[in-house]
C-alpha cells in the first residue's frame, strides 16, 4: 500500500515540476511584484543592451520559491543570449567549473544556483573569471605545478542563494548588482494566482484568491502549489467550482492553517513549545526533534516563523514567542518571550 501511494505521489511530483516550469513568467514585464528589483534589473539590462556589452554579474538572494531561478531565466531572455545552468553542489572541483567557463559563448549568461554551496577551489577560480574573464588551469602537482592562463569569453554570472550571509566577501563583492528578493504582499500573490489560473484554465473568484494568497507565506511557489491542491479538491468534491469555502476546506485538509503555517512549521513550534517549554533550544536539537535537516528548518521554516513573530533567534537558541503559544492554542507562560511586547502592542492598539 505504502509503495503504491509513493508511486502516485512521485508521479504527481514529476508532473508538478513541469507545471511549475510552465507557470514561470518569461519576460520581465510578466514578472509580478518585486517592483524595486524589477526596476533595478531593468536598468542594468537596458544599459548593457545599449552599450552592447554583457551586464555586470548579478546576485539574487532570497528565500526559496520567491522567483530567483525565474528571474535568471528572464535575464537571458531579455538579453537574447543563451543560458547555461549549473549549481554550487555540482561544482565540486575547479575542473568542473573550468569545463563550463571555457566553453561559454560571448555574452552568455551562466546561472549558478545555490552558489553558497560551491567548493572552495571552484570559488577561487570563479573570482578570476568574474573579474578578468580568465581562468588559470593548473598543470602538474606539487612544486612543479604551473598555472596556464586561459582567456574565456566575457559572460554574465547570475548567482542565486538562499543564504547570502554564507557567501565569502570576496565573492559577494564581485557582483555588480545584488537583487534582494522579498516576500510578496498578499495582493501580489493574488495576481500570481490569477495569472496561474488563467494559464491552467481555472475560474478563480477574487475572494477565493484572497483565501489562498493569505495562506501562501508570501511565496509564489507556495501560492501556485496551494492553487493546484484547491483545484484537485474542487474537481473531486465540488464539481470543479472553486469558491472561497472550497479553497478553505481544501487547504485545511492539506494542513495549511489560516496563517499559512504548514505541517513542518507547526511541527517546529509544537516541539519547541511542548518538549522544550518554549526554548531556548539549539537549531540542531530542534531539527533532530522534528526529523529534518537543520538547513531545512533554518531555511524553509524559520524565516517565515520569525517574520510572523512566532519564533525568535537568540544567541542562546531558538525561542517561541508568546504569539506562538497563542497560535498553537496553548497558554503562554508569564515569562514567555515577547509577552511584554504583546502586552505593549495591545496597549498601543488600545491607545490608538
Ligand atoms: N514574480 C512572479 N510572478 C509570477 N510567478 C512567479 C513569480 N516568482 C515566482 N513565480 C512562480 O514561482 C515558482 C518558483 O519560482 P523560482 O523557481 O524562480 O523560485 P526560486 O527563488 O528560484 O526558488 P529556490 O530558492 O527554491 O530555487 C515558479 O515556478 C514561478 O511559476
Ligand atoms: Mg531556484
Amino acid at each position: 500500500m505504502g509503495s503504491e501511494r509513493d508511486l502516485v505521489s512521485a508521479e504527481a511530483e514529476g508532473d508538478e515540476r513541469l507545471i511549475e516550469a510552465a507557470l514561470r513568467p518569461k519576460r520581465l514585464e510578466e514578472f509580478i511584484g518585486q517592483a524595486r528589483v524589477r526596476e533595478q534589473l531593468s536598468l542594468v539590462l537596458h544599459s548593457a543592451l545599449r552599450r552592447n556589452r554583457p551586464p555586470d554579474h548579478v546576485l539574487m538572494s532570497g528565500s526559496p520559491g520567491l522567483g530567483k531561478t525565474t528571474l535568471s531565466m528572464i535575464i537571458a531572455t531579455e538579453l537574447g543570449v543563451p543560458l547555461r545552468i549549473t549549481s554550487g553542489p555540482a561544482l565540486e572541483r575547479a575542473g568542473d567549473l573550468a569545463a563550463i567557463l571555457s566553453t561559454l559563448s560571448e555574452g552568455e549568461v551562466l546561472f549558478i544556483d545555490e552558489i553558497h554551496r560551491m567548493a572552495r577551489p571552484a570559488e577561487e577560480m570563479l573570482y578570476l573569471a568574474m573579474e578578468d574573464f580568465r581562468v588559470d588551469i593548473v598543470v602538474g602537482k606539487g612544486p612543479g605545478a604551473t598555472a596556464i592562463p586561459l582567456e574565456i569569453a566575457p559572460f554574465t554570472l547570475v548567482g542565486a542563494t538562499t543564504r547570502a550571509g554564507l557567501l565569502p566577501a570576496p565573492l559577494r563583492d564581485r557582483f555588480g548588482f545584488v537583487a534582494h528578493m522579498d516576500f510578496y504582499e498578499a495582493e501580489e500573490l493574488e495576481q500570481v494566482l490569477q495569472r496561474s489560473s488563467r494559464l491552467l484554465g481555472l475560474e478563480l473568484p477574487g475572494d477565493a484568491a484572497r483565501e489562498i494568497a493569505g495562506r501562501s507565506r508570501g511565496t509564489p511557489r507556495i501560492a501556485n502549489r496551494l492553487l493546484r491542491r484547491v483545484r484537485d479538491f474542487a474537481e473531486v468534491r465540488a464539481e470543479g467550482v472553486i469558491t472561497k469555502d472550497v479553497a478553505a476546506a481544501a487547504l485545511n485538509l492539506y494542513e495549511v492553517d489560516a496563517q499559512g503555517l504548514d505541517r513542518l512549521d507547526r511541527a517546529v513550534l509544537g516541539v519547541l513549545l511542548r518538549r522544550f517549554g518554549g526554548g531556548p533550544v539549539g537549531l540542531s536539537t530542534l531539527a533532530v526533534a522534528v526529523g529534518e535537516e537543520p538547513e531545512t528548518v533554518e531555511v524553509v521554516a524559520e524565516p517565515f516563523l520569525v517574520r510572523q513573530g512566532l519564533l525568535a533567534r537568540t544567541p542562546r537558541g531558538r525561542v517561541a514567542t508568546a504569539a506562538a503559544w497563542i497560535h498553537m492554542g496553548l497558554t503562554p507562560p508569564p515569562d514567555a518571550f515577547g509577552a511584554s511586547v504583546v502586552a505593549d502592542l495591545t496597549d498601543q492598539d488600545e491607545n490608538s
